[in-house]
């Protein structure tokens, strides 16, 4: 390539990575087929809760690194829509508590997921890749990464479908956290494409933000290697390893 893509070609380029994108991880697979028992989705669960809160850090990273005012009031919505608002005003709980809300309707139970003992290594090693990324990337790249959320509402779209025939124990109220995403992710999505078609505009830069889109889609893939290693094939860490009484 020697030529820089227009805008429409770049917008193509990063949205033909969508074929690498988790929902074609084998683990995401069984759980649209119905094929997960309820321990393995509650692992899930449990697991993608650490992804759920890391995310509003991820973005408050990023808005330590822009300088841009107009930029940083329409990214600070992102926070608010997971962390919710103000105990005070009658705004949203937020996304970590629907999310919190939805473990319970698996079973999960709350505290579980707070106190993160579920959370795989492999889990947290990647979701911490993605925020020590962005917090010490320029903060147009910290956008660029955000934008595996392009392919996200198909995800959500796919959960609402099938988990209700296939999963029928799983309280319907339970799904709203994947209801919710679906007008949020369009709004940051337009965003986030809009702000990175703007601003990598050369040949270079525009690879560079295909190998970062690239980057974020690792990390959504290497959370479910380590969820199919744990859950499906029951190979969690140091599983073959004999407990040493008061070792
Ligand atoms: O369930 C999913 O498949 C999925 C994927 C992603 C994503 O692609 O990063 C996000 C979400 N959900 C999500 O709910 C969410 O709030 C979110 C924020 C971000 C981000 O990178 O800033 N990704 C995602």
């Amino acid at each position: 390539m020697t030529t820089a893509w227009t805008p429409a070609e770049f917008e193509q380029q990063l949205r033909s990575l969508g074929r690498y994108y988790h929902i074609h991880h084998p683990f995401q697979q069984m759980m649209y087929e119905g094929k997960l028992n309820a321990a393995q989705l509650r692992g899930w669960v449990a697991n993608r809760f650490y992804y759920q809160v890391t995310i509003p850090r991820k973005d408050a990273a990023l808005l330590f690194n822009c300088p841009d005012r107009d930029v940083r009031r329409v990214w600070i919505q992102r926070i608010l829509d997971h962390d919710g608002g103000p105990a005070t005003d009658h705004v949203s709980d937020g996304g970590i508590e629907a999310w919190i809300r939805l473990g319970e309707a698996c079973g999960v139970p709350r505290e579980e997921l707070l106190d993160q003992r579920h959370v795989l290594p492999g889990v947290r090693f990647a979701v911490d890749a993605y925020i020590n990324f962005v917090h010490h990337a320029d903060w147009r790249e910290g956008v660029c990464s955000s934008l595996t959320e392009l392919f996200a509402p198909t995800a959500h779209r796919q959960r609402l479908q099938s988990w209700p025939d296939h999963y029928p124990w799983i309280d319907n109220a339970g799904l709203q956290y994947f209801r919710n995403r679906l007008t949020e992710a369009h709004r940051d999505v337009d965003h986030g494409l809009a702000l990175t078609l703007q601003h990598f505009t050369t040949v270079e830069q525009q690879q560079r933000a295909l190998q970062i889109l690239k980057f974020k889609l690792d990390v959504l893939w290497t959370m479910l290697d380590a969820m199919y290693l744990a859950y499906i094939q029951h190979m969690p860490p140091y599983f073959n390893i004999a407990e040493v009484e008061n070792a």
